[in-house]
């Protein structure tokens, strides 16, 4: 017998993110030190390896509870499916963020639950195996297996998607200073859509001036580079279409960079928009102007301030 004590229930947090990281699309991503969501799993040793999600809390009951629509469903039962393990499984599912947000809501809870499956069930599954298993419930919420939210919710930190064919992940270090302010104002815009409206194809000029902030914001978050970080942190592909789908979006970002910030830029597909501040300080100076811009059009809203979560997902009980 495992000298492990064994656990039949278990809770896990996985914390919100942000992709793109504007010159990014579909590879970059960082993980955030708050919100996130919150998956409880608990086992029932009956050999008939069933799935039931039995409650979500903080979805307004807008979330499917069908274990096949769900995110965390999805991922819980391909958990059990390529572990060959028979117990059955009761989901339930603690939503700290509201849905189709761009801070990677439905992968936040995919990777909570894979997590906790491999803490339940500690059958030494290697990191890149569960964020497959994560990935597969971002195809169900979206349409697309994109991996620049689970990588991060997962791996903790900042992370770069090398290739997804096949999928290779590099774990970037994150600049000790490095502080990220996250505006959630109060529209949704669903991942699926927001992916439609994008063009297939770019204009060689763009991917020349794309590819050079890639390269540009991966050596500044190795060399702690805050000048070269704050040009890098430029989008000619995607933020010109989507920004349309984000109101006061350019009021938004030319006040942050007003107030000192690095950059700005969508998070994730949005609404959510974020930005980089070098420090803390400089961080929370531009909270009261943004919060500001919202007001004097109407529109509510949620504003954190996070350092990056290097952590990825936590075994709360
Ligand atoms: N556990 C879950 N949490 C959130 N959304 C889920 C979950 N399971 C299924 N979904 C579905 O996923 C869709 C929301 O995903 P979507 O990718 O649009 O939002 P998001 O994860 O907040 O955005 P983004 O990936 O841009 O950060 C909704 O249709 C929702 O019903
Ligand atoms: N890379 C994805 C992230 C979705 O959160 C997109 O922009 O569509």
């Amino acid at each position: 017998m495992s000298d492990k004590e064994i656990k039949n229930k278990i809770k896990v947090f996985a914390p919100a993110t942000v992709a793109n990281v504007s010159c990014g699309f579909d590879i970059l991503g960082f993980a955030l030190s708050n919100p996130g969501d919150e998956v409880t799993l608990q086992r029932i040793p009956d050999g008939k390896g069933n799935v039931n999600i039995s409650g979500i809390s903080g979805d307004g009951g807008r979330l499917p509870k069908e274990v096949d629509e769900n995110t965390a469903g999805v991922a819980v039962k391909l958990y059990l499916k390529n572990t060959g393990i028979s117990d059955s499984v009761e989901i339930s599912i603690a939503k700290q963020m509201p849905l189709g947000s761009g801070m990677g809501s439905s992968a936040a809870s995919a990777v909570a639950a894979v997590a906790a499956c491999e803490a339940l069930f500690d059958a030494g599954m290697p990191l890149i195996d569960q964020l497959k298993i994560a990935m597969e419930g971002e195809r169900k919420a979206c349409g697309t297996a994109h991996a620049d939210n689970v990588a991060p919710a997962l791996y903790g930190g900042f992370t770069l998607i090398r290739s997804y064919q096949p999928l290779d992940v590099v774990r970037l270090p994150v600049p000790e200073k490095l502080y990220c302010v996250l505006i959630n104002p109060d529209v949704e815009v669903r991942t699926q859509s927001a992916r439609e409206i994008l063009k297939q194809k770019v204009s060689l000029q763009d991917a020349v001036i794309q590819t050079g902030n890639v390269a540009g914001l991966i050596s500044a978050l190795y060399s702690e580079d805050y000048e070269l970080l704050s040009r890098s942190l430029q989008d000619v592909l995607v933020e010109p279409i989507r920004k349309i789908l984000i109101p006061v979006y350019d009021k938004m970002k030319y006040t942050a960079l007003e107030n000192g910030a690095l950059g700005y830029g969508i998070s994730g597909s949005g609404p959510s928009m974020f930005a980089l501040c070098e420090g803390r300080e400089s961080a929370e100076k531009i909270v009261k102007p943004l919060n500001e811009v919202l007001d004097n059009v109407g529109i509510s809203g949620k504003i954190y301030v996070s350092q990056v979560n290097q952590d990825g997902p936590v075994v709360k009980e």
